[in-house]
């Protein structure tokens, strides 16, 4: 099976029953029903139970389904968890992840939780959030500590909060972060999910930051509104040109390949392995089945 897209996941304020109950039918990749700071201090205890009955009741369809929890030094965040896991939601993203140890005691709870419910083979992954500079210092070692972690993701509001400086629209202050994280992910086999556009009337500002991300290596991004999907979902289609010079860069490395020639030119720019292996990304986000070939040609 096709590996799932989150090139968009769209942030639902936990205390906000009627947002969630439409959360199927936005298009978007995946929804981020949030405990942690869309929700006012005396709307956590609401928002909790609200979202464990809306798990339990909404037809989510094949959007995928994430909770975010308060963190763990909270005084909501194990109650997060001890309603929310029962529930198996596809994810859970843990906000403000520092170290490795914060990874092992969250692990530690999501897990007891588990056993005590007797859900044995559990599907539910983790998306680890790096909001603060302690944060991005380990990510690497937390990207690999963990293997149901399966996403690592920017916060930038918190992340520039934590650093003390002013979030721009050029995203200069958390750049290097931005470019750590993407390594320790790749590194990681993980997806690198980048942080909100924060101003919902700018779409062509979402569109240039969604496109310098995509060109980073980022697999998609958190939105806060609805009318942020599509704009994202244009900036990580392949284009129509683009779809048809990476199944050219496929096929005629096809047919070299079978006449034992590993490396060729098309208009007079090489084509070899990594070459084709960036083609068949591009296939694979354009829903272009060449497993098939892929085995023929022995590439991965
Ligand atoms: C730093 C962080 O942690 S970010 C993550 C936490 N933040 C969030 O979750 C914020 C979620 N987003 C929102 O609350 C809102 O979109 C805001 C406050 C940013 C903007 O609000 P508005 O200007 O009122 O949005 P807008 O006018 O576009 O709303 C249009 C419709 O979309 C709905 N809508 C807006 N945001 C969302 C959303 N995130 N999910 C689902 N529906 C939404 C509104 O309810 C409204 O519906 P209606 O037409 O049926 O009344
Ligand atoms: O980008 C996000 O996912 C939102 C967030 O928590 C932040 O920016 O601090
Ligand atoms: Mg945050």
């Amino acid at each position: 099976m096709a590996k799932k897209k989150r090139r968009s996941m769209l942030y639902i304020p936990g205390n906000n029953p009627a947002m969630i109950q439409q959360a199927g039918v936005y298009g978007c990749d995946a929804v981020l029903l949030d405990l942690e700071d869309a929700v006012a201090l005396n709307q956590k205890d609401a928002a909790r139970i609200l979202v464990r009955s809306m798990l339990e009741t909404v037809n989510f369809y094949d959007t995928e389904v994430c909770v975010r929890v308060n963190n763990m030094q909270t005084p909501f965040g194990l109650a997060d968890l001890e309603e929310i896991v029962p529930m198996q939601p596809d994810n859970i993203r843990f906000p403000k992840t520092e170290s490795v140890q914060d990874v092992k005691d969250f692990m530690k709870e999501v897990r007891r939780i588990e056993k005590e419910h007797g859900i044995k083979n559990p599907k539910m992954t983790i998306h680890v959030m790096i909001e603060t500079a302690k944060g991005v210092a380990n990510v690497y070692d937390i990207a690999a500590c963990e293997p149901r972690v399966d996403a690592i993701t920017i916060g930038g509001q918190d992340l520039t909060a934590d650093m003390g400086i002013v979030k721009t629209p050029d995203g200069a202050g958390i750049d290097y972060a931005r470019k750590r994280i993407v390594m320790a992910g790749k590194a990681n086999n993980l997806d690198v999910l980048d942080t909100v556009f924060a101003d919902v009337n700018d779409e062509e500002g979402l569109k240039e930051e969604t496109e310098y991300i995509k060109k980073l290596g980022f697999a998609g991004k958190a939105l806060i509104n609805p009318r942020q999907v599509d704009p994202v979902h244009e900036v990580f289609n392949p284009s129509e040109n683009e779809i048809r010079k990476a199944y050219r860069v496929y096929s005629e490395f096809y047919k070299n390949t079978k006449a034992g020639i590993g490396v060729f030119a098309i208009d007079g720019k090489m084509i070899d392995a990594p070459v084709v292996q960036r083609a068949i990304t591009v296939l694979e986000y354009a829903n272009i089945d060449i497993n098939r070939n892929r085995k023929k040609c022995r590439l991965v």
